[in-house]
């Protein structure tokens, strides 16, 4: 009951409805118990004596039980609908609004399809026992109560003899519940395990294709299904063995009942109507027992599908903002950014040396800083710490001389346009993708920010222009529009610092150009961040930084590179193959940048 406990924020607020259902659905019970009293009624005051006058009103009575049973039953669907309906509502969005503040770091490793079967599937589980399920649960338990009761009133031996079954019942249904709850847990995770599947092939499904792996993604699913279905069938397995024996139980006490109680009326000790009260009311007491199985499924079900829901909702946060942190006011940032001997490493990659180690920069407002590096240099993970999707390990970072870290992270960010090495496209228009990070600008800004990033004119040429709805992940256009629409999307804000993180390498060497001119009037005395791995790209910043698995090995203007040994010369010397003057300039001795190597 302990995860239903944490999850009472989620309905506690309810819990009128919570209250409604459960009292609902415990009156409609009691007066089904009314049954067999009017029964003993009919065959021991009216058919033995022969007194049929009072029939009529014991129909009658009967008739408004009915009617005011169906009326609380109504209270009991009625408040149980609106309970679980409310709670899955505020679960849905308790779990989106999670999944928004979860940091970077959690992206590392989650999984889009088991998430996804978190907010459907786990969500249901939790709404069909906070609905339903408990009201039901708890109504066997008054059942019991009443029953019993009503039972030991009428011929208490008899009674105690059937109340053997329950303390057996309970054992079994306890044994059921500790087998069962094993099996749905390993359902679940076998669910999230067959949707991520399913999610990340039709994601992926460009490159499954030109590889030819249909077959071997056949064979992963198949191997995922095959779980699947065996964790359904060691359920199976389980109501198998213990519904029988439950039904059993349950059966050996009315069998009892009738030959005890047989025993007796014969024997003139036991009214004939007492013995059908009694077996009536047994039946009553028996048939929700007989389902107890399914409710104590229904309960591990959602506790399961609670613990993942839990699971998620309590999550750290890695990265957030500190309850006294500096709000930035955007029209008094400078855009002055100083990286100071910062150090990281990947928490998920222990065993990895850092990241990025020593790592110095100082961008005064409105310099411009190239990185180059071969892959996995460290030059993203540089400019995704000045955006805080992590926390830096050693060092700080800071903007206009406050650390980062005390800075409102939402107020950071709103100062930083970033363009990623993949650009991402929300299926929606191009209008409202451009304008995402701003979604008040004019149909004018829109087009200028595109006119800016070269995309003005592709846009005009598509059938709905700026309407023009792209797919999924923004299929439908080249990846260089992609980038170009992204780049849009960063300017438009106009942010204080812009991040271009090898942002334009699907672009042709003129469109680039074209960009790269536009973006240095839009960006006059703001500060950009631009990893590249062209020199065409990085040769007009004012600083450059070579970085080599995590360090920097070299630094300073593209002059200055260009004639140093090292990465950047022998970069130029590919790219620039054919314009090998630059190359011919002596060579001067590498700046001591006062970069160390140090492993690891
Ligand atoms: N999210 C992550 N979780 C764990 N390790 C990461 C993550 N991102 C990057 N790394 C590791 O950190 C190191 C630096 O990666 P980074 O992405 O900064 O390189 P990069 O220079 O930008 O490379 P590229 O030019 O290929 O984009 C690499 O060893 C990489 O494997």
């Amino acid at each position: 009951m302990d995860i239903f406990r944490a999850l009472k924020t989620y309905y506690w607020h309810d819990k009128g409805f919570l209250w409604g259902s459960v009292a609902g659905l415990a009156i409609a019970t009691a007066l089904g118990l009314a049954y067999p009293l009017l029964l003993k009624t009919l065959i021991d005051e009216m058919i033995v004596p022969g007194r049929y006058e009072g029939v009529l009103g014991l129909t009658l009575t009967a008739v408004g039980i009915i009617v005011v049973k169906a009326g609380f039953q109504y209270v009991h669907g009625f408040s149980g609908g609106r309970l679980g309906n409310r709670l899955a509502y505020r679960l849905r969005n308790a779990c989106y609004e999670k999944l928004q503040q979860l940091s970077f770091s959690y992206y590392d490793t989650a999984r889009t399809g088991d998430l996804m079967s978190r907010l459907t599937a786990d969500i249901e589980g939790v709404r069909m026992f906070i609905g339903f399920g408990f009201a039901q649960l708890l109504n066997t338990g008054l059942l019991l109560v009443f029953g019993f009761t009503m039972m030991f009133f009428i011929d208490w031996p008899l009674t105690l003899m059937t109340l053997v079954i329950v303390p057996v019942l309970g054992f079994v249904a306890i044994r059921f519940e500790q087998n069962i709850h094993p099996v749905f847990r390993s359902i679940r995770s076998a669910v999230g395990r067959l949707t991520v599947r399913v999610q990340e092939n039709v994601t992926g499904v460009r490159t499954v294709k030109s590889f030819a792996r249909e077959p071997f993604e056949i064979r992963k699913f198949v191997k995922e299904n095959v779980d699947y279905r065996d964790n359904h069938l060691s359920l199976a397995t389980v109501w198998a063995r213990y519904f029988p024996l439950i039904e059993m139980i349950a059966n050996v006490s009315v069998a009892a009942l009738l030959l005890a109680g047989g025993w007796r009326v014969i024997a003139g000790t036991l009214s004939l109507g007492d013995l059908v009260a009694l077996s009536g009311m047994l039946g009553l007491i028996v048939a929700p027992l007989w389902t107890l199985g399914f409710q104590i499924n229904g309960y591990t079900q959602s506790k399961a599908s609670g613990e993942r829901l839990l699971e998620l909702l309590n999550q750290p946060i890695a990265v957030r903002s500190h309850p006294k942190a500096l709000v930035l006011d955007g029209d008094r940032v400078q855009g002055h950014v100083r990286f100071e001997d910062v150090s990281f490493r990947y928490a998920n990659r222990d065993d990895q040396p850092s990241a990025l180690l020593g790592f110095r920069v100082d961008a005064p407002a409105g310099s411009v800083i190239g990185l180059l590096g071969g892959t996995g240099s460290g030059k993203s993970t540089a400019v995704g710490l000045l955006l805080r999707a992590y926390d830096v390990g050693e060092g700080a970072i800071t903007l206009d001389g406050v650390d980062i870290r005390h800075i409102e992270l939402a107020s950071l960010r709103s100062q930083i346009g970033i363009v990623f090495q993949e650009s991402f496209l929300f299926s929606t228009t191009i209008k409202e993708n451009i304008s995402y990070g701003r979604p008040d600008a004019t149909q004018e800004e829109i087009e200028e920010a595109a006119r800016l990033a070269q995309a003005d004119g592709f846009i005009r040429e598509l059938p709905l222009g700026y309407d023009t709805i792209v797919g999924e992940r923004g299929m439908g256009l080249s990846g260089g529009q992609k980038q170009r629409i992204a780049i849009a999307r960063a300017l438009l804000n106009k942010p204080k610092i812009l991040i271009l993180d090898d942002a334009t390498s699907a672009l042709d060497m003129e469109t680039e150009h074209e960009i790269q001119t536009a973006i240095r009037q839009v960006m006059a005395g703001r500060t950009v961040l631009m990893i590249a791995h062209r020199i065409s790209t990085l040769r007009r910043a004012d600083e450059i930084l070579v970085l080599d698995r995590g360090h920097t090995t070299q630094r300073g203007t593209h002059d200055a590179l260009v004639r140093q040994p090292g990465l950047y010369r022998e970069t130029y010397r590919i790219q620039y193959a054919d314009r090998p003057d630059e190359l011919d300039q002596p060579l001067t001795a590498a700046k001591p940048s006062g970069e160390r190597r140090v492993s690891g």
